[in-house]
């Protein structure tokens, strides 16, 4: 499904069996690197792979993006290759400026082949120019569908420590979120990089939903269930959703535009959330009572 990017499960380029095996995770989105998964010996050979794995392998329901190379070293090679095989988006790694998006538009639209379903771009944001930029980035080019956050090479280029609590990233997601609203855009967080600590990620990625994040990156497939159980909308929220929209909808019966449920303030930004918490559910085919 397109715009659902719960899950986004990066696949090593190098790798011909975890390429081959990509499909069968439903995921909502597999990436397949070609850009710090694989060493720069080894990029040339991953470009062929992944050429092939986009014509060949069935990746079901999953859309299929690509992390290229910045544009500075392999990048536009990437996008010459990779563009005419077809993916729905490519990750555009080490996004500083609206200028490196409008670059990455340009050479994508040069190597799109006549009648080629339009590639939209995801501006990877982990540099601090790139933080510092990322409305500009993220209105750079109608092809820009969401940021993502990076912040294994964000930490390490201002010189923090990570942390599984992530105390020192929480500046950078509230700024990536907003940035990514304001242009209109979903925002993805960064991943959660312990494949085998699943209360750590649990308890992470309830935070990135809480901040605003539609989705995560994903490096394990063991990391998807958990990511989308926590995306999904709960059974709880949808009962809240339905109670809000039908107290707004009698409330308006009456001629009036604020409600009360439950004794809280109904206006148009709470209908607003509840409307989406409700669109989500229906896209996911979710229920009342099947939600988690
Ligand atoms: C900061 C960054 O830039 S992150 C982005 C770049 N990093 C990556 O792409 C890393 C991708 N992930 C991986 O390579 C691995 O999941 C690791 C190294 C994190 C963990 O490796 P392992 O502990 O061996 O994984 P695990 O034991 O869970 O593997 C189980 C199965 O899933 C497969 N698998 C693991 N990760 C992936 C993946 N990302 N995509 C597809 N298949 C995968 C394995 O091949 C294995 O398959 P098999 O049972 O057929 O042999
Ligand atoms: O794999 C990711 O997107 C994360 C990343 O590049 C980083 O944190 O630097
Ligand atoms: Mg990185």
């Amino acid at each position: 499904m397109m715009d659902l990017r719960r899950t986004m499960l990066f696949i090593p380029g190098n790798n011909p069996g975890m390429l081959q095996n990509g499909g069968v995770f439903d995921a909502d989105a597999v990436i397949l690197d070609l850009e710090d998964a694989v060493s720069p010996q080894e990029k040339d050979a991953a470009r062929l792979l992944v050429a092939h794995a986009l014509k060949y392998v069935d990746y079901a329901g999953s859309e299929r993006v690509v992390r290229i190379n910045p544009l500075d070293t392999f990048g536009l090679e990437d996008i010459r290759a990779i563009v005419p095989c077809g993916p729905d988006a490519l990750l555009v790694p080490k996004v500083q400026c609206a200028a490196d998006i409008e670059a990455a538009a340009r050479a994508v639209a040069l190597a799109e082949r006549p009648g080629q379903k339009p590639v939209n771009l995801i501006a990877l944001i982990e540099t601090p120019r790139g933080l510092a930029e990322a409305y500009a980035i993220a209105t750079a080019d109608r092809r820009v569908v969401a940021l993502a956050l990076g912040a294994e090479d964000y930490t390490a280029a201002i010189g923090a420590q990570r942390t599984p609590e992530g105390s020192e990233i929480l500046t950078a997601r509230t700024l990536l979120v907003n940035a990514a609203a304001a242009a209109g855009i979903q925002a993805i967080d960064t991943p959660y990089t312990d494949a085998n600590d699943e209360a750590g990620l649990e308890r992470d990625t309830a935070f990135a939903k809480h901040l605003g994040f539609r989705g995560k990156l994903t490096i394990n497939p063991r990391q998807i269930d958990i990511i989308h159980r926590v995306f999904n909308p709960s059974a709880k929220e949808i009962d809240w959703a339905r109670r809000v929209v039908a107290a707004i909808r009698q409330a308006e019966a009456e001629g009036s535009g604020v409600a009360s449920l439950d004794g809280k303030m109904v206006d148009a930004p709470i209908v607003n959330r509840a409307e989406r918490i409700l669109q989500l559910a229906r896209l996911l085919g979710l229920r009342e009572e099947e939600g988690q």
